[in-house]
């Protein structure tokens, strides 16, 4: 009888972005499945403390503090630098950080434009590239890029972070496709809206506002979520998925509204 194996244990992941929301979770889930994690964020004092928790769990994969800018590209070779030094190898990279703020095309600046495309989109690249090599001089890998809905379909509002969002879909396209005889499969997720910090600092969404993730739709995410179908992507049970796209958000309302008061206009 075949068992499918939706595990990662032993395996060594990057994740970044990894001192809240998303990131986070991901981060949690694949070292409570027995994956060692080396996790950045702008701050050692924000990325620490859940490196310190992950690493007092019993029966977890172990956990390792960066900080790392992703937007940066010598701190991004800093952090894989670090993960190959204390782990030996990289198996797998989630290129999580990102995030937006919400305005009109018109009002965005030159500068406001550059700084969403350089955090998600070319934090990316930066990650990819230089995690990437040490895959491809070694058994091969897998990437998980985070888009998003917004990167899938229109949002008013978000020109810059939908065309940052579409173009990561892209690029996970065409990875897939050139570093397949590499043994590296590249893959990526669309949330739909998702509870946590960076949202509830962007749209004013608390917590405790939140549905149980029991009740099945017209509602907003947990980044468990999202977390548990990373952790499918990165397992040998997605072994003949490669190049796709996973969207999550539920089943919406006909006219997008949630079951939480957003407090928006
Ligand atoms: C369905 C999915 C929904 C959710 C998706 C998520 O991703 S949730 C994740 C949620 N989490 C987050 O989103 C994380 C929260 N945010 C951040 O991480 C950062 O603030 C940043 C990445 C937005 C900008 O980083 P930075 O270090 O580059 O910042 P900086 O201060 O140097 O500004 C650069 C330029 O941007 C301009 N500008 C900035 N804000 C606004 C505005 N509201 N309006 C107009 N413009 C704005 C600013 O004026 C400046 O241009 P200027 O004046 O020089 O021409
Ligand atoms: N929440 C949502 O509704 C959705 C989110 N997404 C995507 O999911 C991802 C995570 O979102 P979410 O959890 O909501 O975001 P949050 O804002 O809650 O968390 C973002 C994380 O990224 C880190 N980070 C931000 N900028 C950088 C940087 N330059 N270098 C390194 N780390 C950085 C932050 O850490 P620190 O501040 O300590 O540096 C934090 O840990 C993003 O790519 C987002 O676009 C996609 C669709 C929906």
């Amino acid at each position: 009888m075949h068992e499918p194996d939706f595990g990662v244990a032993g395996q060594t992941a990057i994740v970044t972005g990894a001192s809240q929301g998303i990131g986070r979770a991901i981060a949690e889930t694949l070292a409570a499945s027995g994956a060692n994690v080396a996790i950045c964020s702008r701050s050692i004092d924000r990325v620490g403390p859940v490196a310190e928790e992950i690493n007092a769990a019993e029966d977890a994969g172990e956990a390792l503090a960066v900080e790392c800018n992703v937007r940066e590209r010598e701190q991004v070779q800093d952090l894989v630098d670090r993960t190959v030094e204390v782990f030996g190898d990289i198996d797998a990279l989630v290129n999580n950080a990102g995030g937006e703020f919400v305005a009109p095309f018109e009002d965005i600046s030159e500068n406001g434009w550059n700084s969403i495309v350089d955090l998600n989109l070319n934090s990316t690249v930066h990650c990819t590239q230089l995690a990437g090599e040490v895959m491809r001089e070694g058994d091969g890998g897998v990437i998980v890029n985070l888009s998003s809905v917004n990167g899938q379909h229109p949002a008013p509002n978000e020109s810059h972070y939908g065309a940052s969002k579409a173009a990561i879909i892209r690029l996970t396209e065409t990875l897939a496709v050139e570093w397949a005889d590499d043994g590296i499969r590249v893959n990526c997720v669309a949330p739909g809206l998702i509870q946590t910090p960076g949202v509830a600092e962007t749209l004013g969404i608390r917590s405790e506002q939140m549905p149980d993730r029991e009740e099945t739709d017209r509602r907003i995410g947990h980044s468990e979520e999202i977390a548990d179908i990373v952790q499918f992507l990165l397992s040998p049970a997605a072994s003949f998925m490669n190049g796709e796209t996973v969207t999550a958000k539920g089943v919406p309302r006909p006219d997008n509204s949630f079951d939480v008061d957003l407090g928006l206009e």
